[in-house]
């Protein structure tokens, strides 16, 4: 499989993020990611799809330092933090919102919050951190339920207040592992706002999607893998029209699309 080399012409301006440089993660027998290169530009949403089994959260967790690679190196914001711990990475700029949410359940939401902004960055204060805090619920919508305990949220206020959390951390770069999974279409497309206005705020993001209407709504570039590589890189409409995509996905455009 050969990936198509993208390079965007106003992208190449800007300041690169994050880069994969050759990240490879075996498990056993099975190397779950192979040599996976790509770049994400300041200011870019980039998508990483892929059918199941692919290798996506495996490079996820490359990404936020839950693995160590077996090969390759990254770098964020320039500075390579391959041999670095999730908590060096996070205070480097790197936020992470999980697919399922655990936040800390009797704790109010605003504390939830606030836990997040005094993770994040070293030398915050609590009452800074619990500013921050407010100014992150008002942003996410979650406002009106402050004080009310975690666990009484609906399942679009716990992606919310996941979104909120990974933020309060002030990253750079976010990653975002399904976090549309679940909901219904239309809490979707309320997610989708969030996410660019995530955007509009100047952090760059990275998302794990399987809802293609999501992805061709969101993402300014895709990266495409199959059985641990990156099959193809491109605008959603480049790579969906990629009879090699089509092909992973089930070999049919149905099956992209389902
Ligand atoms: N901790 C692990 N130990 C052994 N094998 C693993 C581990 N994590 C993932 N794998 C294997 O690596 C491959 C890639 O898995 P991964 O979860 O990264 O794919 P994915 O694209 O995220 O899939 P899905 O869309 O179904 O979530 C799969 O074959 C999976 O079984």
């Amino acid at each position: 499989m050969t990936a198509v080399s993208f390079q965007p012409s106003v992208a190449s301006q800007q300041e690169v993020v994050l880069r994969a440089d050759g990240l490879s993660k075996r498990f056993g027998g099975l190397l779950a990611v192979q040599n996976v290169t790509f770049t994400q530009y300041s200011g870019e949403i980039l998508a990483v799809i892929g059918p199941n089994g692919a290798g996506k959260t495996t490079l996820l967790n490359l990404l936020s330092g839950v693995y160590r690679p077996t090969a390759g190196r990254l770098h964020l914001l320039g500075r390579d933090v391959t041999g670095e711990s999730m908590e060096a990475r996070c205070h480097a700029g790197l936020g992470r919102a999980f697919q399922i949410v655990r936040p800390f359940p009797e704790m109010t939401v605003h504390e939830n919050v606030t836990v997040g902004a005094l993770f994040g960055k070293a030398g915050v204060s609590l009452p800074e951190a619990r500013e921050r805090a407010y100014d992150l619920l008002e942003r996410t919508g979650l406002a009106a339920h402050a004080e009310k305990a975690a666990h009484e949220l609906t399942l679009l206020q716990d992606k919310r207040l996941e979104v909120a959390r990974a933020l309060a951390t002030q990253p750079r770069v976010l990653l975002l592992d399904e976090v549309m999974a679940g909901l219904r279409p239309a809490e979707a497309q309320e997610a989708v706002q969030l996410v660019r206005s995530v955007q509009g705020s100047g952090v760059s993001v990275l998302f794990i999607e399987h809802i293609m209407p999501v992805v061709r709504d969101l993402a300014d570039r895709v990266v495409v893998m199959d059985q641990g590589q990156v099959l193809a890189e491109g605008t959603y409409r480049e790579v969906t029209a990629n009879p090699q995509v089509v092909a992973a996905y089930l070999g049919t455009e149905e099956g992209l699309h389902a």
